[in-house]
Order: C-alpha cells, then sequence, then structure tokens
C-alpha cells in the first residue's frame, strides 16, 4: 500500500453526512455475526470491530467516547474490550431524519490505542438499505428474497458503522440463512474448497425457529467504506464465465444472464491496461430481481445489477463496464466525502468509456457515447437546484440521495476529458496510472486531485490556464467541447427529419430503415429528437407519435433504455394510448433511472397525474425503500397511504375519482409481477 492507503483521519475534511467522530477513532476491522429473518423480515447480528483510537495530539485516552452512526436499529447491548458498556442513542432530528441516531459509547479510563468493541442489535421494518421481496416478487416465486443497497449513506440502517467513505475497514462475515437459500457478499467466499469455488452447504443446524439453517462465511481483505457492504439471500444460482469471473441469479435467470455479461473478463483486462492490476481477487456478477433500483452498484466482489440489462443482446452492457471501472475509480480511490463524489463517478464514466471504445476497436465510440452523456448532464442541470449542479455540490447535512444526478458522472467525466484534451491522450493515459497508484486504497478529494494534477504535470506541459474553480465550484453547464459527431450525425439527422415532419403538414415520413441500427444508434436518436423538442419547447404531435408507433414499433421495445425514452416522448406529447405500457414497464421494474421520469412525466400531465399517484400508492410496496421515498418525494405523496391521499388531496388531485383505465392498468402491474401474463 502506499502512504496514502493510511487512513489519516486527522487530515479527513468534515463529513456532513455522518454523525461519527473519526477524528478520534476508526474502526479498521468487522466481524460480521448475522441470522436472516426472513419470516420476521430482520436481521439479528453481533458486530465486533476494532477500533483505533486517534484521540487529540495522537493521545487515545484523550477519546471519550466512539460515536456511530445508526438508523433504526433495536441496540440490545455494547461491550467494550469484552465489558459491558454504558451507551446512548441520539433522538433523530426530523428534518435530517437520513442522518439517524448518533450511537455514542462510553470509553472509561482508557489507555489503549486499539480497542474491541461488540454490538448485539436487529434491524427493523424501517432499514432503508434492505428490500425484503415476497416469493411473488422473485422470478422463481417459491421463496422470499433480500438484497441491500447501502450507497450513500444507508449501510447505517443495516449496521451500525462510521458511515463515511473516508473510513475504511476490513470485514468477515458469518451469516446463518434458511438451508434452501444462497447468501451472496460483496467479499470472498470462505466455504468453497478453494476461493473462487461456489460454497457447497456449508454447516446446518437448527435455529429457534425449528428451521434447518445453512451458514456462509465470507471475508474481505481490502478494506471497504461502509457504503460497499452488500448482502443478498435468496435461491440463487451461478455460472463461470472465467477463471476470476462468475454471475449469480435465481436459477430460471442464470444462462441469459452469464450470456449478456460474458465480455466482462475483456472490460477488466482493459481496464488494468488502462490503470493498474485488479486488487479485489473476484469480480462476480449478481443479477438481482427486477426492484433492484439502480442500473448497478458496484459492490467489491460482486457487482450488483438490474435485470434491464438483459437485453438478450449484450447491448447494455456498458452498465457492467462501468461497475467494472469502479474496482479502481470508488472502490480502490474513493472520495472522501459525498461532496467529492464526481471523483467516483466522473473518472469511472471516464473509463467506461475508454473501455467500451476498446472493446468495439472503434475510438469514435467514446465521443459518441459522450454526446449522449452531455444530454443527461443538460438535463439534470435543468432539473436539480443549482446547488447541486455544482461540482462539488453544497450538501451540508441535506439528504445523498436528493442531490444525485448525472451531474457529478457527467460534468466529471467532461471535466477530465476536457484534461486530456489539454495535455494529450498519451500524457494523461500516464497521469491515469499515477493517480490510481498514487492513491488506491486511500480517499481523495476535489482539491487533492487538483493539487497532484498540477504537481505532475509541473515543467512538463503548461497547465496553469485551466479554469478550476469553475469547473469545480460553479453552478451550470460546462462549455460544451467539440465532440466527434461522426457516428451520431446520421441519427440527429433522422431526429431532425421527424422534426420536420413534425412542423410541416402533410410531410413524408423519414424512410431511413433503422432494423439494423444497433441500440446505441437507436437511444442517440430518440435523445436527439426529444433534445430537438425540448429545445423548441414542444413535444412531438399525436400524429408523429402515431407514425413513429407505425414506423418503428418501440412501444414493444424489449430494450429497456428504447422503451423508456420511447415512453417519455409518447408522454410528453400526452399520448393516453401509451399509458397501459408505461404503467406495465414502472410496475414490473424499480430501476429508478426509468422509473422517476416517467412518474415525473405522467404526474406533470393532465392525463396522467391521477394515474400516477393511484399507480404508485397501489405498487409502492414492489419498490426498494430508496426508490419508494423518491418517487414520493417527487410527486409529493406521504409516507403511508392515508398520508399520501390527504397529501394529494391537498394539491387538488381526488384519488377517488380514479377511472377504470387506471384500476385496470394499475392491476396489469401487479398481475405481471404475479405471473399471470
Ligand atoms: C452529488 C451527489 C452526492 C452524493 C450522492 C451519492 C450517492 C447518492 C445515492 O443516491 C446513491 C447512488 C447510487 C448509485 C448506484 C449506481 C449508479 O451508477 C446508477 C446510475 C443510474 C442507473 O443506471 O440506473
Ligand atoms: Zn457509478
Amino acid at each position: 500500500m502506499t502512504a496514502a492507503a493510511t487512513t489519516t483521519t486527522s487530515r479527513l475534511a468534515r463529513d456532513p453526512s455522518s454523525l461519527s467522530n473519526p477524528d478520534q477513532a476508526h474502526i479498521t476491522h468487522l466481524f460480521w455475526d448475522a441470522s436472516i429473518n426472513f419470516d420476521e423480515q430482520l436481521i439479528i447480528a453481533k458486530a465486533t470491530y476494532t477500533v483505533q483510537l486517534v484521540g487529540n495530539n495522537d493521545d487515545p485516552s484523550s477519546v471519550k467516547n466512539v460515536k456511530l452512526d445508526t438508523s433504526h436499529l433495536d441496540i440490545h447491548s455494547v461491550h467494550v474490550n469484552d465489558t459491558p458498556a454504558t451507551f446512548s442513542l441520539t433522538v433523530p432530528d426530523h428534518q435530517k431524519s437520513h442522518l439517524g441516531s448518533c450511537l455514542e459509547i462510553q470509553l472509561l479510563d482508557n489507555t489503549l490505542s486499539t480497542i474491541t468493541i461488540t454490538i448485539s442489535y436487529t434491524t427493523t421494518k424501517q432499514c432503508s438499505a434492505a428490500q425484503w421481496l415476497p416469493p411473488a416478487q422473485t422470478a422463481g416465486k417459491q421463496h422470499p428474497y433480500i438484497f441491500t443497497q447501502c450507497q450513500a449513506i444507508h449501510a447505517r440502517s443495516l449496521l451500525p458503522c462510521q458511515d463515511c467513505p473516508s473510513v475504511k475497514f476490513e470485514y468477515e462475515a458469518r451469516v446463518s440463512v434458511p438451508d434452501w437459500a444462497t447468501c451472496v457478499m460483496s467479499a470472498l467466499s470462505k466455504d468453497g474448497p478453494s476461493k473462487n469455488a461456489p460454497p457447497p452447504p456449508p454447516t446446518s443446524n437448527d435455529d429457534n425457529n425449528n428451521t434447518t439453517t445453512t451458514t456462509f462465511h465470507f471475508h474481505q481483505p481490502t478494506p471497504i467504506p461502509s457504503y460497499l457492504f452488500a448482502l443478498a439471500v435468496g435461491q440463487l444460482s451461478s455460472m463461470d464465465i472465467s477463471p476470476r469471473c462468475r454471475v449469480w441469479s435465481e436459477p430460471s435467470m442464470v444462462s441469459a444472464v452469464a450470456f449478456e455479461f460474458a465480455q466482462v473478463e475483456q472490460f477488466l483486462e482493459v481496464a488494468e491496461e488502462l490503470t493498474l492490476e485488479y486488487q479485489w481477487g473476484r469480480y462476480d456478477i449478481l443479477c438481482l430481481p427486477p426492484s433492484f433500483p439502480y442500473g448497478g452498484m458496484e459492490n467489491p466482489c460482486l457487482t450488483f445489477v438490474t435485470p434491464t440489462l438483459l437485453a438478450g443482446d449484450r447491448s447494455l452492457a456498458d452498465v457492467v463496464a462501468h461497475e467494472a471501472a469502479h474496482s479502481w475509480s470508488g472502490n480502490l480511490v474513493t472520495n472522501e466525502t459525498w461532496e467529492h463524489f464526481w471523483l467516483n463517478e466522473g473518472w469511472t464514466v471516464f473509463l467506461q468509456r475508454k473501455i467500451m471504445a476498446k472493446v468495439y476497436n472503434d475510438d469514435k465510440f467514446f465521443d459518441f457515447d459522450a454526446i449522449g452523456g452531455w444530454k443527461d448532464l443538460k438535463d439534470s442541470v435543468e432539473e436539480m437546484p443549482d446547488a447541486y449542479t455544482k461540482l462539488i455540490p453544497e450538501l451540508g447535512d441535506g439528504d445523498p440521495d436528493d442531490a444525485f444526478s448525472s451531474i457529478p458522472y457527467e460534468k466529471g467525466f467532461n471535466l477530465l476529458y476536457s484534461l486530456e484534451r489539454m495535455v494529450g491522450k498519451d500524457k494523461f493515459g500516464e497521469f491515469t496510472k499515477a493517480y490510481f497508484n498514487e492513491f488506491k486504497f486511500g480517499v481523495i478529494t476535489s482539491e487533492k486531485f487538483q493539487n497532484f494534477f498540477e504537481s505532475y504535470f509541473e515543467g512538463v506541459v503548461d497547465v496553469s490556464s485551466f479554469d478550476w474553480e469553475t469547473w469545480l465550484r460553479q453552478p451550470g453547464m460546462p462549455e460544451e467541447p467539440k465532440f466527434d459527431r461522426t457516428l451520431s450525425a446520421e441519427c440527429e439527422e433522422l431526429a431532425q427529419a421527424w422534426i420536420s415532419l413534425d412542423e410541416i403538414e402533410g410531410g413524408e415520413t423519414p424512410s431511413t430503415n433503422i432494423s439494423e441500427w444497433s441500440t446505441a444508434q437507436t437511444v442517440t436518436f430518440l435523445d436527439a429528437l426529444t433534445n430537438m423538442t425540448n429545445d423548441r419547447s414542444k413535444p412531438l404531435s399525436l400524429e408523429t407519435i402515431e407514425s413513429m408507433k407505425e414506423a418503428y414499433s418501440m412501444q414493444q421495445s424489449k430494450n429497456s433504455e428504447v422503451l423508456h425514452r420511447f415512453c417519455m416522448l409518447a408522454v410528453a406529447a400526452g399520448d393516453s394510448g401509451i399509458i397501459p405500457t408505461v404503467i406495465r414497464f414502472i410496475t414490473t421494474q424499480g430501476r429508478m433511472k426509468f422509473v422517476r421520469p416517467l412518474y415525473r412525466a405522467l404526474y406533470k400531465s393532465e392525463m396522467g397525474k391521477e394515474i400516477a399517484v393511484k399507480t404508485f400508492l397501489a405498487n409502492r410496496e414492489f419498490y426498494h425503500p430508496i426508490a419508494s421515498k423518491m418517487v414520493a418525494t417527487d410527486m409529493s405523496v406521504g409516507k403511508t397511504e392515508e398520508d399520501g391521499e390527504s397529501k394529494s388531496k391537498k394539491k387538488g388531485i381526488s384519488l377517488m375519482a380514479v377511472g377504470a383505465v387506471v384500476v385496470v392498468a394499475a392491476a396489469v402491474g401487479i398481475a405481471l409481477r404475479r405471473g399471470k401474463r
């Protein structure tokens, strides 16, 4: 490990998203002993932490307490060095409920620099990190399922921790589950004959409920921040796709998942050429049930992905390239606080585009994909408050989930792209390797990044003209770079042709045959068309939408990216015929990238406002708690159904007056998920 590897907490910026005190003490190791109780939908756990005390002037005896983040945990007991300890939980601030309560553990007469803290606790129904799925929400329909999503600050609802990315710890885990289930974690298995083998059923015993259980064992020897702690338990199968890569999913999907992500070994090899050797041993992929709220989550050793990537033709596998790239940017070099999130995501998008350009053997793909990213950036800048359009957002004690958008991804990418253009590709390639090598196992801020860049190029290239201040601290869009539009031109021309048809009465339907186009081309066409309608501040007409349906049948697309974009255009056009398709789409998968804009668009439209609220209320249990919270906020729906109704009524929406079409359409979602198609 390099010097950056040591977490020198005294020099860390204060993290506004955590109530813990890492400047006084930090966790270096966790042993997590947990039992998954599907009947009660809770986790009963004992967490044992090795904690290094720092204190004032490096005097451990000055540390009076250790403060940990928790959220809705039932804490049963706390021991310090095997002796019962006094602890208290602060009352959560309702204005900042995402921060949870601080667990303060008193240290008495301590002179040791390293102590052990053991906490017995149980999670509760309010655990925002976990979604407990009933059998009906799984592909197999036989058994329940649980999965977690901790980024950004949900780990505290799963275990007491220093829920700030600046604190990195190794972990070991022993997880007891029903004997039909398999447990996977963001770690290496200790159960197989070798660490690479799928775990055989390890030990069996009877727990208190007389259910036969199996215990799985894991270790994560590379220190991780709390947001990368992850777990899934369900009926799972696996298939090897390379010596270090295996896919996991419910049994009926595993071949499809193996086919879709077969390129992952190649992604890793290209990423290694761009950065440095892969550090995590294994790179496995878990394809989750459809309510997983993100495209992918870079949990170390085990990326989590949404099944909406299963297009059947590998056309959406760039999300896996993205998650694989996080093995360096984010997981190895980690944003010190969430205000520097762009360093996780901007770098990851940059590496992802380099990887895909190499895999497609086409340099021009880099700009082609960046053009799509530019549109996402524009949309986010229009939608988000100014404070969140800065690359270093003013997060304060606001909820990081509220600040999440494409901005850190795409503005961050464009900052790196401008730097690359300034110094040249070759030099930037060398800088990339130097950067990951310097900060691996450590944490990074925007200031550290700027300093490292400037000193790296000192005397080599004049980089003094780069306007860091505007890039990092000013709101809004950066200046648009001159992207190479060779690959996008045809897609943009077709979009222009549809706009012309839309504007000229009796015009000709464009004749371009797109049946052989790649998904990326189709998506670029739809993005360009959306951009053009936004620029002229007028949606497409109903006639144009009808002609598009006839020409391309995108309303029936099996590709989630294509279907999503077409649905957005049709809703904006006021096409009530698209509503059943939209409802089916937003009630059979819970990926926020698709679900949130569609709910918002429906909610904004005259035809869809009541439908949106009613559909959400009828299906809210289907969504992961994070998605449910975000959609509810987007539509000002309250926490409970009654609350939602009263809030909606205050906004002038009568939920009683929902038409038959709405009820039928909402039922479609439920029936489809129950497999009644
Ligand atoms: C500037 C914002 C500051 C902090 C926010 C950090 C995390 C926020 C949070 O809401 C978690 C995000 C997790 C993202 C996981 C995966 C994404 O790459 C998915 C992107 C969308 C998709 O493809 O579905
Ligand atoms: Zn990412």
